[in-house]
């Protein structure tokens, strides 16, 4: 039996998904066996005989073609922004049904964004506030991002267990998204902007003092080590793993 690993690639055509399928066909142990764009019939991962998933589509798809991947016994890596703790639950579900089936769904795939996150979740317990801004290029088509969404639950778990309350504010008049969106209880506000490709700031505000967890994706390349990563590690890692800080040593 061949260790390779033959992966399709969903959203192939995408920002995400085109260098996700040259990061692919470059790695020396893995075939991109499909590409799919969103007219290709999802039977097409199948008839190619892939392994594993890629997904880079967007959050209305997303759910269909991950539940299809678990159905037929395939691993799956996804990128994709949209999975709600009730998607996930489900999810979970699915893959109880599938016990030697893997999914992992990353935020980010960014190294550097993941240990930015895990930092701001540690820092967080110590500050009397803390709120995120995330900005990104202006063709995304959600808001917050996932990666805001995802540290700001990191930071209310790590806050709650050590009991520091709710940041203070004393805002009584307020247009509609001046506060930005309450996460979790954190503010997460999202700016988008010509010529930004993934950015997000974490300030964390004590009496007298500042600290900023800043992270840049200027290209997209930052993110293919992780989907590689990912793909190499999904199926050793039966069941849902949320976050690619799952399948790396943070030391915590
Ligand atoms: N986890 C991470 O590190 C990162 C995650 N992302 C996330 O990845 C996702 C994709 O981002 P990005 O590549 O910038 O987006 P793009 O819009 O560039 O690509 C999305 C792709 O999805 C396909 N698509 C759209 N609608 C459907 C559908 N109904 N069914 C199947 N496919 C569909 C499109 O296919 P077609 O070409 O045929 O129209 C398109 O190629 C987003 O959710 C984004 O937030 C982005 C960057 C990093
Ligand atoms: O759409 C994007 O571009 C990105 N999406 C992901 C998110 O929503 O967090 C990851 C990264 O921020 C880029």
């Amino acid at each position: 039996m061949s260790n390779r690993i033959a992966v399709a690639v969903l959203g192939a055509n995408g920002r995400m998904g085109s260098e996700a399928v040259a990061a692919v066909e470059n790695a020396a142990d893995m075939d991109l066996v499909a590409a799919l764009s969103r007219r290709d019939p999802l039977e097409g991962i199948l008839e190619a005989g892939a392994t594993h998933v890629v997904d880079l589509t967007v959050p209305d798809q997303t759910e269909t073609n991950v539940r299809f991947a678990v159905e037929h016994g395939l691993h799956a890596v996804v990128g994709t922004t949209g999975w709600t703790e009730e998607r996930r639950t489900g999810l979970s579900e699915l893959l109880a049904q599938r016990p030697g089936t893997g999914v992992l769904i990353a935020p980010n795939f960014a190294l550097g964004s993941v240990l930015a996150s895990a930092f701001a979740a540690q820092a967080a317990r110590y500050f009397e506030s803390v709120e995120i801004v995330e900005l990104h290029h202006p063709d995304k088509v959600d808001a917050p991002s996932g990666t805001a969404v995802r540290t700001a639950e990191l930071i209310a778990a790590e806050r709650a267990a050590a009991g520091v309350p709710a940041s203070p504010d004393a805002t009584a008049k307020s247009l509609d998204g001046a506060r930005g969106a309450d996460v979790d209880g954190v503010r997460v506000h999202a700016v988008r902007l010509r010529g930004l490709v993934a950015h997000q700031e974490v300030l964390l505000g004590g009496p007298g003092e500042q600290l900023t967890l800043r992270h840049d994706s200027y290209d997209r390349a930052s993110f293919m080590p992780g989907v590689l990563l990912g793909l190499r590690e999904v199926a050793r890692r039966p069941g849902l793993t949320y976050g690619l800080d799952g399948y790396l040593d943070l030391g915590r």
